[in-house]
């Protein structure tokens, strides 16, 4: 049997595909119709051996070239992705169900940015020199880690390798990538395209499987950083489990995070606002403000008008370029989804729109809203990561920030206001990460992305990121003689 988008094979180890297929069958399905395109196996322990060993050999030579000559590998590999976009988006597409029209536009690109952005960085990379007290000096030297783990989820696959492998290979490590066993195909294509611009066997590998390849690939002794986009629950897991090795971390977690719509924002735009931060990839996207705080002078209005503009959602084919609301990655996820709307219904929500599964073959879901919400029910306290937008209404600007931040959540934030003296003082108390004002979701490389509290540890993106995939060697030099007391 040959399925649609096969790979040649399961992983990808030392500059090849590898197979072992002794391994767990690791089905993929297109969301959008349930049809099986893909048969893979998870890794076995002689696979991840493999690729972990191929990385430690990869990483030694790597970290000798200069950051100049690492970085036009990565910058090569950022003109072959946008290259080769088209095809990209259409394996993304049916890797995750996301339409075509958001693919061809916000994975491969965004991932081809990274790779540029660090590629440009890397020659930077250098140290300081400190001057000191009697003609002594220090300098410092910036180090890569060594093996770097990357574990991506399911909802923005091209873009999380990316996000990841970027700035670890510009800083001189390598990387064992273990994408989600939901959405294994797109990260196979980023160390092809990594190795045709000439990274070195073995410098980006990666491996397939669930959890249960995960954990080991987290707690071997060779992996100096593990890098986990996913839930909170996994994050407290893994971040436990490298804390036992001290290794560091970078943790991009889960949110439930507010945007607050006061009385004098423009209706259309922060409709338009919600509707990225709410449905863009079929709701299911970490910094989601799922939690749309409504003025209630002006909350019949704003859910009159969203209900009018859901209504131009295109929901259908997702490689039509028409098409803008696809279906959930997957069933299991759809139940979860469907779960947290029955909850809104028995709690107490009022349903606005949506609801329902779409009776069709695939995992499809109406965009739904709900209004009346309060801050105890459970669509207001949880991450749905679905199609599911809440309406609370607010009243005062304090009132609004202390039930914002009464969250474990600290992703993101956002605030819809003409007033701009308001605007920053609202975000300035908004504890979270990533903060947006007349605007939702944007995060172009050159900015920071991360949470606070539960949703995480570490920046991806920017200079920041550096200093999550590097460390800091410090030399002192005397150039006078040695004292000592005896
Ligand atoms: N902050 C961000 O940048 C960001 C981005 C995308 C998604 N997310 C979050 O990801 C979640 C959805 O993705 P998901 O369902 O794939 O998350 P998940 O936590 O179920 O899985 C994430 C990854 O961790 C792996 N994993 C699971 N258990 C593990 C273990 N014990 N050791 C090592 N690896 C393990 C999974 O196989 C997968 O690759 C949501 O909570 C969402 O908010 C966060
Ligand atoms: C670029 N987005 C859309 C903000 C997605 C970031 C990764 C979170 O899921």
């Amino acid at each position: 049997m040959t399925y649609p988008t096969q790979p040649e094979a399961s992983h990808f180890v030392n500059g090849q595909y590898m197979e072992d297929d002794t391994g767990t069958p690791l089905p993929v399905i297109y969301p959008a119709t349930g049809e099986k395109i893909a048969q893979l196996h998870e890794a076995t322990p002689k696979v991840l051996d493999a690729a972990i060993s191929a990385a430690e050999a990869a990483q030694k030579e790597w970290a000798k070239l200069s950051g100049m000559e690492r970085g036009r590998v990565l910058r090569r590999a950022a003109d072959i992705m946008r290259e080769r976009n088209h095809d990209l988006s259409v394996l993304e597409t049916m890797d995750t169900g996301k339409p075509y029209q958001e693919t061809s536009v916000a994975d491969a690109t965004s991932g081809a940015d990274a790779l540029e952005y660090f590629g440009g960085l890397a020659a930077s990379l250098t140290g300081e020199h400190i001057p000191l007290p009697g003609g002594d000096w220090a300098y410092t030297i910036r180090e890569p880690l060594g093996v770097c783990a990357g574990i991506g989820a399911w909802n923005y696959p091209t873009q999380i390798a990316c996000w990841k492998a970027a700035p670890a290979l510009a800083c001189g490590n390598a990387m064992v990538f273990k994408p989600s066993e939901t959405t294994p195909l797109s990260a196979l294509k980023v160390a092809e395209i990594l190795m045709e611009a000439g990274a070195p066997a073995g410098l980006f590998n990666v491996v397939q499987g669930k959890g249960g390849v995960g954990a080991p690939l987290v707690t071997d002794p060779r992996i100096a950083k593990v890098s986990l986009t996913g839930s909170v629950p996994t994050g407290r897991k893994v971040y436990a489990a490298a804390a036992e090795g001290m290794k560091h971390v970078t943790m991009e977690l889960g949110g439930k995070s507010p945007m607050v719509v006061f009385d004098d924002a423009s209706l259309e735009d922060a409709i338009s606002g919600a509707i990225l931060g709410n449905f863009y990839s079929t709701g299911q996207v970490c910094s989601n403000g799922t939690r749309v705080f409504v003025h209630k002078s002006i909350k019949e209005a704003f859910l009159a008008r969203m209900a009018e503009r859901l209504k131009d959602a295109v929901i259908g084919d997702p490689l039509d370029e028409a098409t803008s609301f696809g279906p959930m990655v997957s069933e299991a996820q759809l139940q979860i989804v469907l779960g947290f709307i029955e909850a809104g219904k028995s709690e107490g929500a009022r349903l606005v729109t949506g609801g329902n599964r779409i009776d069709k073959p695939g995992c499809w879901i109406e965009p739904t809203v709900f209004a009346d919400v309060t801050d105890d029910m459970t669509i207001a306290r949880e991450e749905i990561f679905g199609p599911v937008l809440s309406v609370l209404d607010f009243e005062d600007e304090d009132e609004v920030i202390a039930r914002a931040n009464a969250t474990p959540y600290g992703l993101s934030a956002g605030v819809y206001t003409r007033d701009l003296q308001r605007g920053h003082r609202v975000i300035g108390q908004l504890q979270a990460g990533s903060c947006f004002i007349n605007s939702y979701n944007d995060a172009p490389v050159e900015v920071p992305f991360g949470g606070v509290k539960a949703s995480g540890v570490g920046r991806e993106n920017s200079k920041e990121a550096i200093a999550h995939y590097s460390q800091v060697k410090s030399v002192y030099v005397r150039m006078g003689e040695t004292e000592a007391p005896f």
